[in-house]
């Protein structure tokens, strides 16, 4: 189980998926949405998308598998974007936790969510270009980007970072007990991405949250990333 990008030896991304691909030789389908582990494994009611290349061939078969009466599954044929969504919005809620250290409320978080979403959809239309703006409205999408910019250790491992002064090794290791944040890891592995397309601008929030990550950027910066924003244009 995981959610992330891989980078590769030259420097572009590669989806997990299709790493998995091409080792194994299968095709390969996504499971992502709004699914806090400790809930889910209390049976509370929840949603989830799975993302599948061949939806008329497998979607049957992969819905019957995880559909139950507290785990809903929509299928949708579209599996980059919502594997894409799964890994992103660990990176937006990086940046809803150092707002929440910083003492901003619920109206800031509500913006970080917001032009979060934005950057993550406009990321899936330059890299991976013909997903459908539906497959955002799905779990996968905008419900799990809300869960982990409110409950996730994303969240919570960032807020500490900014309210301790400590590194975020350190605030991972007391708080998370042997677990890890993906959001660092992917922020910066989309940062080198955008660093090398030349894009890194069009992504202000995502580019903020890795130059914070890595001591480049003081995590107040990030509320003048957030007015300054390109979608505010
Ligand atoms: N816990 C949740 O609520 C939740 C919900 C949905 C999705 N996810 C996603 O599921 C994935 C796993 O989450 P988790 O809660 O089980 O995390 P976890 O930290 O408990 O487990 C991650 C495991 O991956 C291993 N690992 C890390 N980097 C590795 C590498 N390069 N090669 C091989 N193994 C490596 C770690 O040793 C660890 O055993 C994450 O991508 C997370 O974003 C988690
Ligand atoms: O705890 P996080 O921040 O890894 O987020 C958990 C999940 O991705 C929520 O679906």
């Amino acid at each position: 189980m995981l959610q992330g990008l891989s980078m590769e030896k030259l420097g572009g991304l590669k989806l997990i998926s299709e790493e998995i691909k091409d080792i194994l030789k299968i095709e390969v389908s996504v499971l992502m949405g709004a699914n806090l582990a400790p809930e889910v494994a209390n049976d509370n009611f929840c949603e989830a998308t799975i993302g599948c290349k061949r939806k008329a061939q497998d979607g049957a078969l992969l819905k019957k598998l995880f559909h139950t009466e507290n785990f809903r599954i929509n299928v949708v044929e579209d599996a980059h974007t919502v594997e894409l969504c799964g890994a992103l919005k660990n990176v937006v809620a990086c940046a809803a936790g150092f707002t929440d250290g910083l003492g901003y409320g619920d109206n800031t978080k509500a913006a970080v969510i917001r032009l979060g979403l934005m950057e993550m959809r406009k990321f899936v239309d330059v890299y991976y270009s013909g997903s459908n703006l539906q497959t955002f409205f799905e779990s996968c999408g905008i419900a799990d980007l809300i869960t982990t910019c409110y409950g996730g250790r994303n969240r919570k491992v960032c807020e500490a970072f900014v309210k301790s002064g400590k590194t975020l090794e350190e605030v991972e290791k007391e708080l998370l007990n042997g677990q890890s944040a993906q959001g660092p890891p992917t922020a910066k592995e989309v940062y080198l991405m955008n660093k090398k397309s030349g894009k890194d601008d069009q992504f202000p929030v995502f580019t903020a949250v890795h130059l914070i990550c890595a001591g480049e950027m003081k995590p107040a910066q990030l509320v003048d990333c957030l007015r300054n924003h390109p979608e505010h244009l």
